[in-house]
């Protein structure tokens, strides 16, 4: 029997900033094929760091990071096969929604015919069918982090990260995308760690959660 190796795996990572104190500590977390996860902690305890880490955009001191079996501690961030949504979905202002979708399909060489459906399905799963000619300036804060998260799912990353997606947004649209988040994700099929400082967020869109206090993971 084969069994699909974890989409994630941290084995005692460590990272630490130029004063060189290890901020991230002896760091351990799996996140299995299909699994969504968050990692709930307060201001400043490290989440964004460990996310960073696991982009690659952090140097690690210590430790291992594992992707679907393979060590990526020296692969560079555009080699790892991770989609990003952050708290500004950080659209690319000059490009259209459609073209915001299709970025990383035209960076893979897609056709232009399978860039278009591609589109056409990312649009209809966030629930913006019908939006692609709009200029991201016209949109919604909601809207914009649908666009963002229709681009990061394009193409079909092994692992999806979310750095408080849904912060910038009131309480009331914040709910209500939580619950499509959720719906997206398990449609997809999606492997994700999701950063977040509220309790309810994370209860809504993950199967599981793991608590970091001061670079500390602590067991769930
Ligand atoms: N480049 C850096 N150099 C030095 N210290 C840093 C750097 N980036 C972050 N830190 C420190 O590391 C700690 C963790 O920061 P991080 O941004 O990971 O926390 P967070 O849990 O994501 O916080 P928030 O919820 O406020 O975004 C903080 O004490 C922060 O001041």
């Amino acid at each position: 029997m084969t069994t699909t190796p974890p989409a994630l795996e941290l084995r005692s990572v460590g990272i630490s900033f130029e004063d060189e104190y290890e901020w991230i500590k002896d760091a351990n977390l799996r996140v299995e094929d299909g699994e969504v996860v968050a990692l709930l902690g307060p201001s400043g305890s490290g989440k964004s760091t460990l996310l960073r880490g696991v982009a690659g955009l952090e140097t690690l001191t210590a430790g291992e990071i594992w992707m679907r079996g393979r060590l990526v501690n020296d692969v560079p961030t555009h080699q790892r096969n991770c989609g990003m949504v952050f708290q500004d979905g950080q659209l690319f202002p000059h490009r259209n929604v459609r073209r915001n979708v299709a970025y990383g399909l035209e960076a893979a060489h897609w056709s232009k015919s399978a860039i278009n459906e591609r589109v056409d399905a990312m649009l209809e799963l966030v629930g913006l069918a019908g939006f692609g000619d709009r200029a991201v300036q016209t949109l919604s804060g909601g809207q914009a982090q649908r666009v963002a998260l229709a681009r990061s799912l394009a193409t079909k990353p092994q692992l999806l990260l979310l750095d408080e997606p849904l912060s910038a947004l009131d309480r009331e649209l914040r709910d209500r995308l939580a619950t499509d988040l959720r719906r997206i994700l398990t449609q997809t099929g999606s492997s994700a760690l999701h950063v977040t400082h509220d309790l309810d967020e994370a209860k809504t869109i993950a199967d599981r959660t793991v608590f970091i206090d001061e670079g500390r993971l602590q067991p769930s």
